[in-house]
């Protein structure tokens, strides 16, 4: 099983997933007669039809033993995802492009540097959201409407990955 080699997120680094969502590296101006910076429209919620809502939660996620065996990913094929921590902290993300499957030789994994979010754009393969601290919380925007909005995918035995951020 192949090691999953862990990148520093960056926006360019995701783009093919989606967006980050931070003020490092992110235009901004100024509103409320200049007290206030604003760094518009980092990202944006994907829907897929006009009854669906965009829809905000909190996500109380514990950690997953680590090394991490994958073994299957995910997709929202209706609605993207953003994950936002809320104490601060990094976090793990494990992400294949889109497709009918996910291909095990192309994902990849990220570390985020505790200053940024994710966007998952609508149908990127993605894994269950990856916390490093035992407890972490997540503001989660995401999309609430009607069918089936999260396929899984298994690998086979031979196609699992490892994630072994404290290596
Ligand atoms: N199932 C759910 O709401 N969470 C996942 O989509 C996830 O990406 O963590
Ligand atoms: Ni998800």
């Amino acid at each position: 099983m192949r090691t999953l080699t862990i990148e520093p997120l960056t926006k360019e680094a995701f783009a093919p997933f989606g967006d980050v969502i931070e003020t490092d590296g992110s235009d901004h101006f100024m509103i409320n007669n200049g007290s206030t910076m604003r760094f518009h429209k980092l990202a944006t919620v994907e829907t897929a039809t006009p009854e669906d809502n965009a829809i905000i939660s909190i996500f109380r996620a514990d950690a997953q033993d680590m090394p991490l065996t994958v073994c299957m990913l995910e997709r929202h094929p209706l609605g993207s995802q953003a994950f936002i921590p809320l104490l601060g902290n990094p976090f793990l993300i494990v992400v294949a492009p889109l497709g009918d499957e996910p291909v095990s030789g192309l994902v990849r994994a990220f570390v985020t540097n505790g200053r940024q979010g994710i966007n998952y754009h609508r149908g990127v393969w993605h894994h269950p959201v990856l916390t490093i601290e035992k407890r972490d919380d997540f503001l989660v925007v995401d999309r609430s409407g009607t069918g089936n909005n999260c396929d899984e995918h298994f690998f086979k035995e031979d196609e699992r990955l490892i994630l072994a951020p404290h290596q």
